[in-house]
């Protein structure tokens, strides 16, 4: 038998709660009887300090395409809060209807909805390193984030793209994604100017942020990201 357990702060991120010391309030799953073999945990709920990495861009920056490097090179977790939306859509859950009008319209999504799915796999995964790609898109997502998890990431890449660069990209997309069209990424340009700058501007004051050059080749691009996570000292995969 498992219950919900409300306050873990002393499993998570004790060391990095620099936000607010007494809001951390993000939950994991535990055995309360003995009667039943005890789960093991995942890696991450034995973690004390898991690992976060924001990845930021504009859409078709490239963010997606350089998670997969950044995973086959360091084994990291990525989360797409964008494929997770997508994901809940497809599932046809209550907030499916509102998430794909919302996507239609290049907004964002309610904060405590996306971390909710963000939360939930973090908790299902045996690692402890993530990458959340696409995600914070707003100062709201950003100050959520912070306060439920009471930590701030380790990490943020932005991939600094020219707006006609991204739309081409995107417009070459071919994954029928229903934002992948001119009227809905004109919007999604201008939230991203709007909204998700100002986070990126944050985290460079705090002295969190890595520019990365998005215009070049995959593999030019890459070798501006490798020495981000090899100056962490993971181990790197051949
Ligand atoms: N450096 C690049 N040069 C050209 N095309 C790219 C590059 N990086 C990614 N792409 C392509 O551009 C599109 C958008 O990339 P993606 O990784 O999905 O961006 P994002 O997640 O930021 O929206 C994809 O079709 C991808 O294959
Ligand atoms: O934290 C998030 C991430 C995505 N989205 C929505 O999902 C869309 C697609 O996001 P994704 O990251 O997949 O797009 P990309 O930037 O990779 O093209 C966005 O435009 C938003 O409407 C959101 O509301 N909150
Ligand atoms: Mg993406």
């Amino acid at each position: 038998m498992w219950r919900r357990v409300t306050s873990v702060s002393h499993l998570t991120f004790a060391h990095k709660s620099t936000v607010n010391k007494n809001a951390c309030t993000f939950k994991c799953w535990e055995s309360f009887t003995t009667e039943i073999p005890r789960k093991e945990k995942t890696t991450y709920q034995r973690a004390k300090t898991p690992f976060i990495t924001f990845v930021l861009g504009g859409p078709g920056s490239g963010k997606g395409t350089q998670c997969m490097k950044i995973v086959e090179n360091f084994g990291f977790t990525h989360l797409s809060a964008g494929e997770l939306l997508r994901r809940e859509i497809a599932s046809n859950s209550a907030d499916g209807i509102m998430i794909l009008n919302t996507i239609k319209e290049g907004k964002i999504v309610p904060s405590e909805l996306t971390i909710k799915l963000i939360q939930k796999e973090m908790e299902l995964s045996d690692n402890y390193k993530f990458l959340i790609d696409g995600f914070p898109r707003s100062e709201d997502n950003r100050k959520a984030f912070e306060q439920i998890f009471g930590a701030e990431p380790d990490v943020v890449l932005f991939f600094d793209c020219p707006e006609d660069e991204m739309v081409k990209r995107v417009l070459n997309r071919n994954q029928g994604r229903v934002d992948d069209n001119i009227d809905t990424i004109k919007k999604r340009l201008k939230v991203f100017t709007a909204l998700n700058l100002p986070v990126v501007n944050h985290y460079l004051e705090k002295g969190k942020l890595y520019k990365i050059n998005g215009v070049g080749t995959v593999d030019e691009i890459y070798k501006q990201v490798h020495p981000v996570f090899s100056s962490f000292h993971f181990e790197v995969r051949v």
